[in-house]
């Protein structure tokens, strides 16, 4: 059985000027899985993740997020937490006032689990959030945007200031509420060993487009290195997705995207860790592999 999609990008766009910071990005996130958005700085991320959240219209596509098209109002806000790489929080508030405001602004406020979250992490619930650590600011953050009990949840770049505890802390946070509540979550770092431990789908941005959207079960299975001594690689790059080209006098090494069985034994495949993956889109460009820029990567 299929499950159903809680988060759809269908051919979405968003043009600054000339410039699309975001295009034709087409991908679904099937309710209740923690998803990572990948891609270098400028690829899109939070432009796609803005739109999501309601907080910026596409200039082309559409989009779904729990069922329905992101807009600033009231209905779509109550399902949908977001919370900004800045961690916008009011710096003179304390995290007390923030959770008032928010039992008032939010029909299923769950007031009770969000102290109980902020207590068991000894955050002073009375402090001013201006005078929180970094760390403490972002998990007052994801408190509040748990306490509104969202079915999905938008996280851009929430850990990338955080140092390994606190990153840890946080991200056992997310785990724990994913696993009781079963909210769907789509969460933007370049922190790829956070990436694995939390999620199990990616959606993958090169330049403003999509360029892999899969479970990571999936993403692991369907990539390989390639090595033989041969030159020629037309034959490959007809039936599989090549990402990466290195060549020395002796050997061609490709990292590749399978697009069904290798029939060619003169191949020898070996794994990929999710780290040399998401390297390999990174270097690569939304049209293809560039060898150019891949020979300065060493061996
Ligand atoms: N308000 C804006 N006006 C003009 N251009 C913008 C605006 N917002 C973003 N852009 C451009 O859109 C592109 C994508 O930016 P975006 O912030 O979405 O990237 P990102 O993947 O989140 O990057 P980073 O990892 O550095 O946070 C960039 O080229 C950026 O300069």
């Amino acid at each position: 059985m299929n499950t159903p999609a809680a988060v759809v990008a269908d051919g979405l766009g968003k043009r600054y000027r000339a410039k699309w910071a975001l295009h034709e990005c087409t991908f679904s996130v099937p309710a209740g899985r923690v998803c990572g958005l990948v891609g270098a700085n400028g690829a899109g991320k939070t432009t796609l993740l803005r739109m999501l959240a309601g907080l910026s219209r596409p200039t082309a596509g559409r989009a779904a997020v729990a069922g329905t098209a992101p807009a600033d109002d009231p209905a779509f806000l109550a399902e949908v937490g977001f919370l900004a790489q800045e961690i916008p929080l009011y710096r003179r508030w304390s995290a007390e006032d923030h959770l008032r405001m928010g039992a008032h602004l939010n029909p299923r406020w769950d007031d009770a689990a969000g102290r109980q979250r902020l207590r068991s992490l000894r955050i002073p619930l009375g402090q001013r959030v201006g005078t929180l650590s970094g760390g403490q600011r972002a998990q007052v953050g994801l408190a509040l945007a748990l306490a509104k009990h969202p079915r999905v949840l938008l996280l851009d770049e929430p850990v990338a200031a955080l140092d390994p505890l606190a990153r840890r802390d946080f991200l056992s946070t997310l785990a724990e509420a994913v696993a009781e509540h079963g909210i769907t979550v789509m969460l933007s770092s370049h922190l790829v060993a956070d990436l694995e431990r939390v999620c199990d789908h990616l959606v993958v941005l090169a330049d403003g487009r999509t360029v892999l959207a899969d479970d990571l079960d999936d993403v692991l299975l369907g990539h390989r290195l390639l090595t033989s001594t041969r030159r020629d690689i037309a034959a490959l790059e007809r039936e599989h997705t090549v990402l990466r080209v290195e060549r020395t006098a002796r050997q061609v090494s490709v990292w590749v995207r399978l697009n069904g069985p290798l029939h060619d034994p003169g191949w020898e495949q070996s794994e990929l860790s999710l780290e040399e993956i998401m390297l390999a889109y990174l270097g690569m460009s939304s049209v293809g592999p560039d060898e150019s820029v891949l020979r300065e990567v060493p061996a």
